[in-house]
Order: structure tokens, then C-alpha cells, then sequence
């Protein structure tokens, strides 16, 4: 696969895995909020080497109008009884389980994985609304790692957009009515870029 990604030095000497669990929430309107927590897991850059090597990435086409295009980025999902391809995805899990599951309700059961091979692969404006999160609140947590690229948020039927960079072991969680009243997006973009990988942490019934 040819894809290059140029790493922090400073990531080797960093323990791996995630940090204290303290991120700082935006409220949207509608009752939308996102969490972020900049470089939340340690060793960032060994986990995006790992991921990139071992998760069997699957190249999809879907039809688009009356055309058959392919998907702009890899992907692999790991539903609620698959293992997760690496144990820092597995400890990752259980922190976010341990931090959200008053306030969500229940535990993060499926993750989903995009690697964005450079800047024109792309994510377009949707929500997570296949499933419950079409009419209840719910989570989407995020971890990225690679490269940083700006996953962009705006409320549906239009409205100023929020942009936040994600990479080197961020994290963000889009919550309450986020899927269904907001819309995200990670666009493609012309300046260089490395890759970057994304892991979506969903409930049940939430895709
Ligand atoms: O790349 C990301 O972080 C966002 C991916 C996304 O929105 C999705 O797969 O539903
Ligand atoms: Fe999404």
C-alpha cells in the first residue's frame, strides 16, 4: 500500500495507550455537544504503524445515482463480537466505557475503522443515522491517529460549521443529537498529507 507517514519523534518515549479521560465539551445547538481531548492515547504513532499493517482493509464500491464509484477512503468494521485489532483499541474501549456509560447508558459495542490514504480521500456530510441515532440521542467516539485532518461539523439546514483537527491520538465524541440534528464530514483536501486513521466507537444499533 502506498502510503507514508511520518511519525513524532517524541512518540517513543510516551507510554501507550489512553491518559486520563478529562475532555473538554462544546455544546452545539439542538442539543448537540461534542467532547475533545487532544492526544489522548500515547504512542499514537506506533498504534497508526500497527493498524496500517495488520487491520485487513477492504477497498467498497457503492452506486451513486446510476453510477457504481468507489468509496474515498479504506475501511473495516469490527462488529460487537469481533476482538478489536490491537489491545490499545481494547483498553481505549473500556476508558471511554468507564467515562460515558452513566450519561450514554450502555457500552460502546462496535468500532469502526477509515484509513484516509492522503488528502483526497474524504468522509462526505452525513450522520451516523443508520439505526437509532435517526430518532434518539446517543455517542460516536472517535480516536485518530496519522496524520491530522479537520473533521468538520454543521447543523442540518444550514448554519456556521465548527472544524476541529484530529490526529496523533485524538480524541473527540459527538453526542446527544448530534447524528441526527448535525451533520460531519472530513473533507478532501489540496494541501499535502499524510494518512490518517480513524476508529468509531458506536452502541448498539447505532451506525
Ligand atoms: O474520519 C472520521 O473521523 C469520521 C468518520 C465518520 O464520520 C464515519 O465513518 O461515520
Ligand atoms: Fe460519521
Amino acid at each position: 500500500m502506498d502510503v507514508l507517514f511520518q511519525g513524532s519523534l517524541l512518540d517513543v518515549d510516551e507510554k501507550p495507550g489512553p491518559g486520563p479521560l478529562a475532555p473538554v465539551r462544546t455544546r452545539l445547538s439542538r442539543g448537540a455537544w461534542i467532547d475533545v481531548l487532544p492526544g489522548w492515547l500515547g504512542g499514537a504513532d506506533a498504534l497508526f504503524d500497527r493498524l496500517l499493517r495488520e487491520v485487513p482493509w477492504q477497498a467498497e464500491r457503492r452506486v451513486m445515482y446510476d453510477r457504481v464509484v468507489d468509496v474515498p477512503r479504506l475501511q473495516k468494521f469490527y462488529g460487537e463480537d469481533e476482538p478489536l485489532p490491537d489491545p490499545v483499541l481494547t483498553e481505549a474501549k473500556a476508558a471511554l466505557d468507564a467515562h460515558y456509560a452513566g450519561e450514554l447508558g450502555e457500552p460502546f459495542r462496535t468500532a469502526g475503522l477509515c484509513l484516509y490514504r492522503d488528502g483526497r480521500d474524504s468522509v462526505a456530510w452525513h450522520g451516523d443515522t443508520i439505526g437509532r441515532a435517526a430518532a434518539e440521542d446517543t455517542m460516536v467516539a472517535i480516536v485518530s491517529v496519522g496524520s491530522p485532518r479537520s473533521l468538520l461539523l454543521r447543523p442540518r439546514g444550514g448554519g456556521p460549521s465548527v472544524r476541529r483537527e484530529l490526529g496523533h491520538g485524538d480524541l473527540i465524541v459527538m453526542g446527544g443529537s448530534c447524528q441526527r440534528t448535525w451533520e460531519h464530514a472530513v473533507p478532501k483536501t489540496a494541501r499535502p498529507c499524510g494518512p490518517r486513521i480513524s476508529v468509531q466507537f458506536r452502541p448498539r444499533g447505532v451506525r
